[in-house]
């Protein structure tokens, strides 16, 4: 029996646009909820969420098994020992931020892969990834169901954006409005001219490479907009932020008068 077929990976592969939303509770419970909705996948987010290890596993074991809300697991930072711990418990789609550079990708697929293409550690006997060895070819099967998705979200990044694509291994590549924004001098407004420019820009050669193209927008507009310039893996909402206008608003509706 081989490692889990990833859907999602398949599906960027085939061209599908792929409806995202943020998990960012840092709990299994409220990310449970919203695999009701019917996302496509659902991003459990290690870098500003309140998530550790064990949060990460708790929302990986919700999600198993549904027909979507695919999970693709943020990391704080590419690191190759994080990268180890997130696919070990599970997860088969990483989203790692702040790439810069054509060798960070490069790392970033090795770290995701077995050797001899990489430097993965071999305890899938034990890991939640093989269902503790329950699944007997996973070490040798895994490397292909593997999804790397990079953030390319500073100036840097941007400039580097040809050589990233050019990286085998690297599946899609998501551009970070906010922290593009704020590293181009417009912390807070990604809606500037020039930096929306640079996201027209980015997502049309990510669109016309072989990889798929993501972003997120938090306002229904922008979402189609940047669908229009691109985007495949498009994120359309926070759950958190979801949560709490509705809340403000009700409240406001009674309290206000
Ligand atoms: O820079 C960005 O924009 C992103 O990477 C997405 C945000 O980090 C997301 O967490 C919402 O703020």
């Amino acid at each position: 029996m081989p490692a889990p077929v990833n859907r999602f990976k398949a599906a960027l592969a085939a061209g599908q646009m792929q409806y995202g939303c943020w998990a960012g509770f840092g709990d299994a419970y409220p990310t449970e909820v919203m695999s009701t909705a019917g996302f496509d996948w659902l991003v459990i987010d290690g870098e500003h969420a309140p998530n550790d290890i064990r949060s990460i596993m708790a929302q990986l074991q919700v999600l198993e098994g549904k027909p979507d809300s695919h999970p693709v697991v943020r990391l704080p930072m590419g690191e190759a020992w994080l990268i180890k711990q997130a696919l070990d418990i599970g997860a088969q789609t990483l989203l790692i931020p702040m790439v810069e550079s054509a060798e960070q990708a490069r790392d970033l697929v090795r770290a995701m892969r077995y050797p001899p293409e990489g430097i993965r550690g071999s305890g899938a006997a034990l890991a939640r990834a093989s269902r503790f060895s329950a699944i007997p070819d996973y070490i040798r099967t895994a490397n292909d169901q593997m999804c790397l998705l990079v953030q390319v979200e500073t100036v840097k990044g941007i400039a580097a954006l040809d050589d990233i694509l050019a990286v085998e291994g690297v599946d899609g590549v998501f551009i970070g409005p906010s922290d593009l924004a704020a590293d181009m001098g417009h912390r807070g407004d990604s809606a500037q001219p020039e930096v929306r420019a640079v996201i027209k820009d980015a997502l049309g050669r990510i669109a016309a490479s072989d990889k798929a193209a993501g972003i997120l927008a938090v306002d229904h507009d922008t979402a189609v907009t940047y669908r229009d310039w691109g985007a495949q893996f498009l994120a359309v909402g926070i759950d958190v932020v979801l949560l709490a206008r509705a809340a403000r608003d009700l409240a406001a509706r009674w309290t206000k008068g």
